[in-house]
């Protein structure tokens, strides 16, 4: 999916929402568990009661890839329900030397046909452009993450000043454009969305870290929206979860629902 494409999806659906597909086997609500495919089953009604109010779906992949290949199987089956016009995102964090980034890109470009991967900036170079050679797909660079543990390397100043976080948004900047690199900024971190932007202003945020994480919409809408939105902000948690019994598809339903509400206003008021 191209730029103008997701643009023209929050447009219509007034959102920016993504929601996250964390899907763990020990918070199925119990009715769904003598199914053939729990996951699945679990995702299905997830998809179904929340694609009106979402442009994107995030499967975290650690959550598949922990059952093995039955993991794998709901998660193809998961990606083959998503409506085509949603945009996916392999939440999957890989980089590796070269030729090992490639066949992580032809696993989850070919294979999987995901529009997006999360990839992590660490190994430099080499490890992110074999991802870039696929048309019409997005590498999604970790950024600037949510968690307590991104203080210990990304928020560290080098010699001129900047933070590690600046550097990779400068140097990734030489791998790729705001046609195919997206950066997680996590809402937790909206305090440094200025920054990001006076380096990456048109590029597409993904933004975790609302919800269950504690991030204000509000900021994130207020530091980092663009002209044609520039954020896909993403509740996992705070959805899938919100209910744990029968009812849980449609308390997801209502949760998404109110986001879609806040965002619809943010995008009149900030973009
Ligand atoms: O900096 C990051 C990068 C990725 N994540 C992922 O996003 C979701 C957040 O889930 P919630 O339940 O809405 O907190 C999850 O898949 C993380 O692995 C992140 O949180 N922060």
């Amino acid at each position: 999916m191209n730029k103008a494409a997701l643009f023209e999806q929050i447009q219509k659906k007034k959102s920016f929402l993504c929601v996250g597909l964390d899907t763990d086997p020990s918070k199925i609500p119990a009715h769904l568990l003598d199914t053939e495919d729990p996951i699945f089953e679990f995702n299905k009604a997830i998809i179904d009661a929340t694609k009106d109010y979402c442009v994107a779906y995030k499967p975290n992949i650690a959550f598949y890839e922990a059952l093995g290949v039955k993991g794998w199987e709901s998660l193809q089956k998961t990606l083959d329900y998503i409506p085509s016009e949603i945009f996916t995102i392999a939440d999957a964090k890989r980089g590796d030397i070269g030729n090992t980034s490639k066949m992580y890109a032809k696993a989850f470009f070919e294979s999987m046909n995901f529009d997006s991967i999360t990839v992590a900036p660490y190994m430099g170079e080499d490890s992110v452009t074999p991802f870039l050679e696929f048309d019409n797909k997005w590498v999604i660079l970790l950024a600037a993450t949510s968690n307590k543990g991104g203080l210990d390397f990304q928020y560290q100043k080098i010699e001129n000043g900047q933070m590690v976080f600046e550097k990779v948004l400068e140097k990734s900047l030489e791998w790729g454009n705001e046609k195919n690199l997206m950066y997680v900024v996590g809402a937790t971190r909206a305090d440094f969305l200025e920054k990001v932007r006076k380096i990456v202003p048109n590029s597409f945020l993904l933004v975790p870290g609302v919800g269950a994480q504690g991030g204000s919409l509000e900021e994130v809408a207020k530091y980092g929206m663009n002209d044609t939105c520039g954020l896909l902000v993403n509740s996992s948690r705070g959805i899938i979860y919100a209910s744990n019994s029968e009812d849980f598809a449609e308390v997801a339903s209502a949760e998404a629902k109110k986001l879609q509400e806040q965002m619809a206003v943010m995008l009149e008021k900030y973009s």
